[in-house]
This record gives C-alpha cells, structure tokens and sequence, in this order.
C-alpha cells in the first residue's frame, strides 16, 4: 500500500523501515535534510515538502504522522489538510491527548478527511520490528488501512478500539499502568539496595524473568540497565515524563476512579526532579517550632 509517513524521529525512521520492510510504499518527509538522506539511503522514497509528498500519492491518500503531541501535531495537521480531498486519511501514530484528537477530527470530519487515532507501543525496537497498536476512528478507514497496522505491528498486537480519540485514550491508560508498573520495579531494587545483603542486581533481575510472576519486558529491560551499569552510578535518578501519566490521573479524577498508584508514581516523577523541596523545609520548620526537632542547616 501506498502511504505517506511525515515525521522521522526516532519512532517515525524505524516505522518507515518497518512498513518498508512489510513491502508498503512509502513517500516520507522531515523537516532535517539529514534524516532524509539516511532515509532514502535505505530505500524510502522522500519529498522535500508536505506539499509534494501528498502529491506523489496517487488515489486515496493514507498519511501517516508521526511527530510529538501537541502543537507539533496541530502545525503538520495544518499544513497537510489543506491538500486532501474527501474520504482521505490521517494516521496520528504519536501520542497525542485524546480529547485534541476528538477536536481534530471532528474538524477533519467538515472536509470529509478521516482521523485515525493509533497509539503506539513498544518503543524503538517495536517501531521497528513490531509495535502494538491501538486504533480509533471512523471503522471504514481504519478496514481501509487495516493491513498497514497488520504489518507493523506484531502477531495479535493491533486492535480497533472504536470510535475517534478511543485508541490514544487506551494507549494513554496503558501508560499509566506503565508509570505504576515501572514504579514498584524501582521501588523493588530500592529497598534491596537499601538492605544489608551484598546483591547483584542484574542477578535479580534475570532470576525474577525466570518463571516468576514479575516476569516481563520491563524486568527485562532492567535486567539490560544493570548489565551496562551494575548499580546506576552513572545516571541521575531524575525522572520526566511526557504527559501520558498526568492525563491518565486527570481523566481517572474526572471520572472518580481512585488510581493511587499510577498518581503516586506520577507524583515521584515530579518529586524526582528536585534536590530539596520547599514543602519539605515548610515540614523540618514546623516540626522545630511546636516540638522545637532538630532541624538540618542549608549550606
Ligand atoms: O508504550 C510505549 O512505547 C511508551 O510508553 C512510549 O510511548 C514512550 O516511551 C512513553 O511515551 C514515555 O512516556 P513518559 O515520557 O511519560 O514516561
């Protein structure tokens, strides 16, 4: 299948081999000249512009979009819109906000344009070599691109999730659970590197990816950190986020559903990025004037 892909990030450049792979044709663009020659090196087929990419698609147009959430996301959307026709169609495969991708495609909807909504797991290796896939939309485009999340993704990993913004919402929930799961892993190796008992991380690591309950791809992955690194001396525990986690709280508040350990996890990202905290001074200061605590000096 023809498919134009606008965007060659890290996820976007192994998507492009990988639909390439998967004998789809595929016409990409980024906005580095760079990437577009490391691109076409490898047998993709480029356009110097958004203009000219749509152009080189021939019948009904399929474009997929792969760059970051948010006004990056709006800024392509308007500048592609304008040279689609009627019954064509968008693949938002980034991680948008699902509520902007109900505002977009309704908007989308007025040109008669579809929005498909596809939530992308698995990270580099699975933009690669097979991604899960969760995708919303009209149900017509989403049969008329079906082979397309086939492909890319792995055996049973891409599901139709229903109607416009459904697929980014069960791909933001997904990293919620993310957030909480990779939490208790840390957690986890906290409270063993806090212990008395002299322990080989990785050793854990691969003994728990052994039969054990915990077993899975993120003890994996965590198995791989202790190997590069055998206690993490050489990074900083700061941990950011890209927004996922916050809208899976803020959706699950405006709902009413009690989510304590993806808010908790999302709150240790946040308190991960301060040395010393201003609450906590407000806490040390208090306690020193009703019970007159000991209290720590700043330096
Ligand atoms: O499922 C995935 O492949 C990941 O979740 C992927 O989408 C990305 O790594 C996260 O968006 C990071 O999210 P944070 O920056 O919020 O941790």
């Amino acid at each position: 299948m023809q498919i134009g892909l606008i965007g060659l990030g890290k996820m976007g450049y192994n998507l492009a081999l990988n639909l390439r792979d998967h004998q789809h044709e595929v016409v990409a663009f980024d906005i580095s000249a760079e990437t577009m020659e490391a691109i076409s090196k490898e047998g993709v087929a480029t356009a110097p512009s958004i203009g000219e990419l749509t152009q080189q698609l021939q019948g009904r147009k399929v474009v997929w979009v792969m760059v970051p959430a948010g006004a990056p996301t709006d800024a392509v959307l308007k500048e592609l819109a304008p040279y689609l026709a009627m019954g064509d169609i968008v693949i938002d495969g980034g991680n948008s906000n699902y509520k902007d991708t109900v505002m977009r495609a309704t908007k989308l909807k007025l040109s008669g344009i579809h929005l498909l909504d596809c939530g992308t797991s698995g990270g580099l290796s699975g933009a690669r070599h097979g991604a899960c896939t969760m995708v919303g939309g009209d149900a017509e485009a989403f049969d008329h691109c079906e082979a397309i999340f086939r492909d890319v993704s792995v055996e049973k990993g891409y599901l139709y999730t229903g109607k416009s913004g459904s697929g980014h919402f069960v791909k933001m929930v997904h990293n919620g659970v993310e957030y909480g799961m990779m939490q208790a892993i840390a957690e986890g190796f906290e409270v063993l590197h806090k212990s008395d008992f002299d322990l080989n991380y990785k050793e854990v690591a691969r003994v728990w990816n052994h039969g054990s309950v915990v077993r899975s791809w993120l003890m994996e992955l965590v198995e791989n950190a202790f190997g590069k690194d055998p206690d993490l001396s050489k990074i900083r525990g700061i941990m950011h986020s890209s927004g996922e986690g916050k809208w899976t709280v803020e959706a699950a508040l405006e709902m009413e559903v009690p989510t304590p350990v993806i808010a908790l996890s999302l709150l240790m990202r946040y308190r991960s990025q301060e040395n010393d905290t201003f609450s906590g001074k407000v806490v040390a200061a208090l306690r020193n004037e009703f019970g007159g605590h000991k209290v720590e000096q700043a330096e």
